[in-house]
């Protein structure tokens, strides 16, 4: 399938948008919920695809999941001890946090599985998983020396705790590795050089596992059981909500107010940047949604003008990157990313994407091997741009392009991946597209 979008330019933005569910949190509560006993209810949970990858590997894994007509999800868990051998090769789809998660449960039951992904997937980095679950005692092997997926999982003899160094700081090797650690003879310590988001650790909590921080290292305990709340509610995505952070800024005349969006500080890079680069927003209504603060978001256009975003904040803001781009374009002066090399193992390079769609705009991107650079404000051009089957690619080309003089998306059903409505939103509040 290859649907082209056209996105019209438009004179403004107006409305009110309830963020859809997180998509690291919904991940992460259908699979805890799947490893306790009583059943749990998830409100808010994100029905995209990604998400409905981790459901159909955790059924196929025996947990009954099933949704009401409001899409709230009920999980009955197998409990720790008692998961099914897969009867056949379980699909993580497009879903990196599915895939790499689920290694780190599966690395510990006493049964076969194997996990593998779509042709994106498929070629994203598996070693940084793998290695510290074999050190752990996990029996796992990988396609290309344990490199890429698929991945085969036999059972391990023993799995022991670790004290782990992650080269990189991320959240899906922090958590593959707690998740293991629920089934060790033994704590596990992992120090990242700097904190990824801590869903897992909050998580952890709720369901009545010992975490503990000092600096950013966190440390977990072995589990017999799980606590199970009888309630989650998935607050709504930060990294959604930063399209229409950034479209609304840029956008003259646009005025927006987010409801139910995630503020996990670990998420909040998105709002420093802009706020440093001048932007119009106002954080109301803090909260909190079990273990995770949420607030209202309200965002007016303004004159922003380019920052230089340095290594030490990229975790905070990861999957923002592209729409940051996009946002330099339109600020007055330079903006320079560094640090962010981890984004040419994603579901697309997306330091290359950026700068191929938005040259096509005429954008003038200088590509690093870590980052890029752009000066603004730039007049972008009416283009066909692909979006590499990336959801985030396609999100930030059709801001893009309504801010800019339109454009038309190839491969632009990706959306669905994380933000299956947004298409829809963009014509909802769109004041007056020009033609
Ligand atoms: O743990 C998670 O839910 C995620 C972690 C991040 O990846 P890394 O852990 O590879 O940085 C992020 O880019 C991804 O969208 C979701
Ligand atoms: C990188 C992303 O997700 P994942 O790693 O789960 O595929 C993302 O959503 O931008």
């Amino acid at each position: 399938m290859n649907n082209i979008i056209e996105i019209k330019p438009v004179k403004g933005l107006v409305g009110t948008i309830s963020i859809p569910g997180d998509k690291s949190v919904s991940h992460r509560s259908v699979m805890l919920a799947g490893l306790s006993e009583t059943p749990v209810t998830i409100t808010n949970f994100l029905h995209a695809q990604d998400c409905w990858s981790t459901i159909n590997c955790m059924r196929a894994l025996g947990v009954l999941v099933e949704q009401d007509n409001s899409g709230v999800l009920t999980v009955q868990g197998k409990g720790l001890h008692n998961l099914s051998e897969p009867d056949n090769i379980l699909d993580a789809g497009n879903s990196g946090t599915t895939l790499r998660l689920l290694t780190g449960i599966l690395a510990a039951q006493p049964f076969f599985s194997v996990l593998t992904g779509d042709s994106s997937l498929r070629r994203r980095p598996m070693s940084r998983v793998i290695s510290p679950l074999t050190i752990m005692g996990c029996k796992i092997i990988g396609r290309s020396q344990s490199r890429y997926a698929p991945v085969a999982i036999s059972p391990a003899e023993k799995v022991s705790g670790i004290e782990y160094d992650t080269p990189v700081a991320s959240a899906q090797i922090k958590s593959a590795i707690m998740l293991a650690s629920l089934f060790a003879n033994s704590p596990s310590t992992i120090t990242e050089p700097s904190i990824s988001r801590d869903h897992t650790e909050r998580m952890m909590a709720t369901f009545g596992i010992t975490v503990t921080r000092s600096g950013s290292s966190v440390t977990v305990q072995p589990a017999q059981k799980l606590a199970a709340p009888q309630k989650l509610y998935v607050p709504g995505d930060i990294s959604s909500a930063a399209f229409w952070l950034v479209a609304a800024s840029i956008i003259p005349h646009s005025q927006l107010t987010l409801t139910n969006v995630g503020i996990n500080p670990t998420r909040t890079g998105i709002l420093d940047v802009l706020v440093r680069m001048g932007a119009d927003i106002a954080v109301i209504n803090e909260h909190r949604s079990g273990e995770e603060p949420v607030a209202d978001i309200h965002v007016r256009s303004s004159q922003l003008k380019g920052v230089e975003i340095e290594p030490e904040i990229i975790p905070r803001l990861i999957d923002e990157i592209p729409i940051l781009a996009v946002a330099a374009l339109f600020a007055e002066g330079k903006t320079v990313v560094r640090g962010a090399e981890e984004l040419r193992v994603k579901e697309s390079d997306r330091l290359a994407a950026i700068t191929t769609e938005l040259s096509k705009m005429g954008a003038n991107i200088q590509e690093t091997p870590d980052g890029f650079s752009i000066v603004g404000p730039q007049r972008i051009t009416m283009a066909s741009c692909d979006s590499h089957h990336d959801h985030r690619m396609a999100m930030a080309a059709a801001i893009a392009g309504a801010a800019g003089n339109g454009v038309k998306i190839s491969n632009a059903e990706c959306v669905s991946i994380s933000y299956p409505s947004f298409f829809k939103i963009i014509d909802e509040i769109s004041v007056n597209p020009l033609s």
